[in-house]
Order: structure tokens, then sequence, then C-alpha cells
């Protein structure tokens, strides 16, 4: 018989009343039934609900298949994704696998290294990896739902060149797996185009809720995790919280507690682990309750901390500071490998009273003193913990944070399901980046950022005054608008010489109506600091 995931709140009910926590429980049930009869908002998305069970056994089969096929025939898997493309399969991969995998010598390495790409435009990320491909066989997974993604689209470009540079066209297009919408979209084309291997990410499972479908499961198979393992913890997870009572179901206690919380100023959720290995299961989380609850003007700001590291920067403020924070603690049971602590004869730093003592046990106290003063100094503290760090337990865990978010939504009175506020940058990105119809964004966004800066370049000086550079360049060298070096270039305080922008522009203007004449000597645009 399994055991289960323990969710723990008694250490935040003392900011809880009676009253409140009775309270939410019929709002609890309303959420339940509108996320199970498929009518409150965003209920095209809801496709996770019943996943676990009802997942496609073909292509399940087909990634254990492509799974092999790259265990042995690459020394490297690229995983080219950004958000719920790739955060998943990083978290399981993370907590299920070495903390140094990639590093391991071969010999103690039986699958592939795996890289992370695509979730950044940094090109010395790119670059960086690039060295490490040198001599290497490589496969690339590249992963994205709308398949247009700025991110992933610029990493596959790159990578797609040195695939083929490497093995020419027709090898490479064996090395490249392609996990995106069923029918539509560009990379969708481009795969049937090329003849790649294709994965389906289901038309209602959003991307922050697809970790156990293809996006992660093809990169989890191809690490060596159990996915069958992985699967079956979600789908007794899926059959545990499906109880309606709040009072019997642990699931929706913590959706039901965040929100109590929430509602008297906890408005920031720490997720905390005192296990590096669950960093990426935190930044998963981030984004799953951020998309899904931070929207109309709402919502938990979700963030995580690792302790103890973090205890030593981040723990003066969340003992003492504002006190709008509470703490989700994730912990395992049983570490997976533990240590002795040794004795020092000399004993210099004091630490004998541990000689024998397992770390696994150092960490528990410094667990378990540290909830303690949390509380003590105005933090509630949430626990959530799964008996050992296995894909079954991590499959449970998964859902759990699903289905809690999902009925969280809810009870906060938003969709939960969608993000409309993620387009605003990108809409503002593309404009900026002369994207074609957003032609008139470009220009109204470039003036806004010409104004809102203290130094300007000759050349953004020259734009905002619409002036040309030779102008200003020429006025510069004569002395009469003042600019600093600032290694190659020169550089004008605007906000110091705001007022005589409007006298360049005038010096233009008589230069241009006595264009035979000279300018007055005694029009001086030269001003103190
Ligand atoms: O899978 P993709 O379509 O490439 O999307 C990747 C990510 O980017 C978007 O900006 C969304 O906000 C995320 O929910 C999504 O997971």
């Amino acid at each position: 018989m399994n055991k289960t995931i323990r969710f723990d709140y008694a250490n935040a009910r003392a900011f809880v009343k009676q009253h409140e926590w009775e309270q939410l429980a019929p709002a609890i049930e309303i959420a339940h039934q509108m996320l199970h009869s498929r009518t409150g908002p965003g209920k095209d998305y809801l496709g996770w609900v019943d996943w676990p069970e009802q997942y496609d056994r073909d292509e399940y089969e087909r990634i254990r298949q492509a799974s092999a096929r790259i265990q042995s025939d690459s020394d490297v898997l690229l995983v080219i994704g950004i958000g719920g493309s790739y955060l998943g399969a990083k978290a399981v991969l993370d907590i299920l696998g070495h903390s140094f995998y990639n590093l391991l010598p071969k010999s103690k390495r039986r699958f592939p290294e795996i890289y992370f790409v695509g979730n950044n435009i940094s090109p010395i990320y790119i670059s960086h990896l690039m060295d490490v491909l040198e001599g290497k066989n490589v496969s690339v997974n590249v992963i994205s739902k709308s398949g247009t993604t700025t991110e992933p689209a610029i990493a596959f470009r790159l990578f797609r060149e040195w695939l083929e540079k490497k093995y020419g066209r027709e090898k490479a297009k064996k090395r490249i797996y392609i996990t995106t919408d069923k029918q539509r979209g560009a990379l969708k084309k481009l795969a049937d185009d090329e003849g790649y291997e294709c994965f389906v990410i289901p038309d209602d499972i959003g991307g922050r809720y697809s970790v156990l479908t293809a996006v992660g499961l093809l990169p989890i198979a191809v690490s060596g995790a159990n996915m069958d393992a992985l699967m079956q913890g979600a789908r007794d997870a899926r059959e545990r919280y499906m109880v309606m009572d709040l009072s019997d179901n642990p699931c929706y206690q913590y959706a039901a507690i965040r929100n109590a919380l929430y509602r008297k100023g906890k408005t920031v959720e720490l997720l905390v682990s005192y296990e590096p290995q669950f960093r990426y299961f935190a930044e998963w989380w981030k984004q799953l309750f951020g998309e899904s609850e931070g929207k109309d003007g709402k919502g938990i700001f979700p963030a995580s901390a690792e302790f103890s590291t973090d205890l030593h920067s981040l723990g003066q403020y969340i003992q003492d500071g504002m006190r709008h924070l509470f703490e989700t603690v994730l912990s395992v049971r049983k570490p997976a490998v533990d240590l002795t602590v040794q004795e020092d004869p000399a004993d210099v730093d004091g630490l004998n009273f541990l000689t024998g003592k397992r770390m696994g046990y150092v960490n528990k106290k410094a667990f378990e003193g540290t909830v303690l003063a949390h509380v003590d100094g105005g933090v509630p503290n949430l626990l959530v913990e799964i008996p050992e760090a296995t894909a079954y337990y991590l499959g449970g865990l998964i859902y759990f944070f699903e289905k809690a978010c999902g009925i969280s939504g809810y009870l906060l009175g938003v969709n939960p399901f969608d993000q409309p506020g993620v387009e605003a940058y990108k809409a503002n990105m593309f404009a900026l980046l002369g994207k074609p119809g957003y032609e008139r964004q470009k220009a109204e966004l470039e003036a806004r950022l010409r104004e809102n800066k203290t130094y300007l370049t000759v050349e953004e000086t020259a734009a905002y005054l619409e002036l040309p550079e030779t102008f200003i360049m020429e006025k510069i060298k004569q002395g009469r608008i003042r600019a600093v070096h600032d290694g190659n270039e020169y550089i004008i305080n605007k906000e110091q010489f705001n007022h005589h922008l409007e006298e360049i522009r005038k010096l233009r203007e008589f230069e241009d109506a006595a264009r035979h004449e000279p300018i007055p000597e005694s029009y001086d645009v030269k001003d103190e600091d």
C-alpha cells in the first residue's frame, strides 16, 4: 500500500479563525462543481483533470520508443522550450536525477546529458552551450504549444543549423523531435514538411498544466526516470483528491487555507524546500500559480526560497520584515542518501555535539526550528510532505498542486486557465523589433523609451530631436551642446539639458533659415550643469 502525501496546516491555524475556515467549505464545493462539471471560466482547458486516466496510450508508447532511440544514438538531448514547455520536465529531472548528472563520467551515466535551452534570449547561454556540444552526438526536442514563441523559435533556428551542419539535412531530421499542437501552428507545419517525429500537446491542456503530457514525458523518459510510476502517482492522486468534502481533501484544504490567508493580507507565498533538487519544482509551481491567479488586480504572489541557504540571506526579512508572507514547506520524509557528521578532535567549530548524527537529521532540525521561529515571527506555515522523492510521489505532488491551483483560482474569482497579461510585453517587444504590422506601435514606443531616459547617445538625441546625427556631432564638437565622453561615444544628459533641447532645435531652425548667414555668435546653448 502506498503512503500518502501529507498536508499539514496546524502552523497556520492560529492565523485563521474557525468560522473563517468553516465559511470556506461551501465555496470549495462550488469550485469543485465548477471544475468537475466543466462550467467555470476556462472550462475548455480542463483536459488535465482526467489526463492521468485518459492519456493517449499509443502516443505514450511512441514516447517510450523515441526515448530509447535518443538514449542509444545521442550523448546529449537538448530540450528547447520556455515556461510550461520546459519547467515541469526540468523539475522532475532535477528531483529524480543526480544533482550533477551532466558532469558525471560516462562510466557512471547510462543516459544522455540533458540541457534546457530556448528559455531565454541570451546569446551567451547559447554559445556556451554550443561549446559543450563539441564532438558529441545530439538530438533536439523542440516543445512549443503555439509554435511561435520567440525564445524557443530563435534557439531552434540556431540548433537546427548546427545539426544540419554536423549531420547533413537528411540525417539531422532523424534527430529532431517536435512537441506541439495536434494540427495548428508554425512548428506543426514545419514538422510535417520536414518529416520530424511529432508529439502532441492536447488542445484542452494549457502549457503550465502540461508536464504529464509528451511535453514533460519525452525528456523525462530520456533521463531514465520511471514515467509509469509518475503517471500512476498522478492517477492515484486524481482519485484521492476527487472528494468534495473539505475536511477529507488535503488538496482542497491547501487551496482553502491559502485563500483565507490571502484575504487577511498574506499576499506572498514562499514555497520553501530544504533540498536544492527542488529548485525547479518551485519554478514550475511559480508559473502554475502565478499565471493562474495573478489577474484582475488580484492573486497571491508566488515566490520561492531554498533553506537553509536563503536563511542566510532572506532569513532576516522573513523573520522580521513586512508581514505579508506565508510559507509552504515542501518536505521529503526520507532523504534518498544520507551522510554522517564526523568528529573533529580539535572541535574548532564547537560542533562535536553533532558527531555521529545524520545530515538528514540536522536538516530536519533546521527545518523544525525555522518553522517555530517563523510562526513566532508572524509567518503562517503550511507543510506538504512526500514520503520519498520518487517518480510515484512526484506524479502525485504535481497533480496535488495542479488541482489545488484550479480550485484556488475559482475561490479567488478569476479564470485560472488563461494568461492574457503575458501578451503585453510580447506586443511591445515585437513592435520594437519591427515586426510587420506593428509600425504605429513602434514609433509610439520608441518615443516613450526616449522620453524615459536620462542619458541619450548621439544617435538617440538625433532621433529624439528629429535632427541629423551629423548636426548633433558638429554642435558637440563646437561646444554648443554639452556632452561627455563615454568610451568611444558621446552621451548627453537629457535631464540636465532638457530645457535646452528646445534651444538646440531652434539652433537648427536658425541655421536653416539663415542658411547663407552665419549663426549669431551670441546664441549659446552651453549651460551650467
Ligand atoms: O509552449 P509555448 O506556446 O511556446 O508557450 C510557452 C509559454 O509562453 C507563454 O508566454 C505562456 O504565458 C506560457 O503559459 C507558456 O507556457
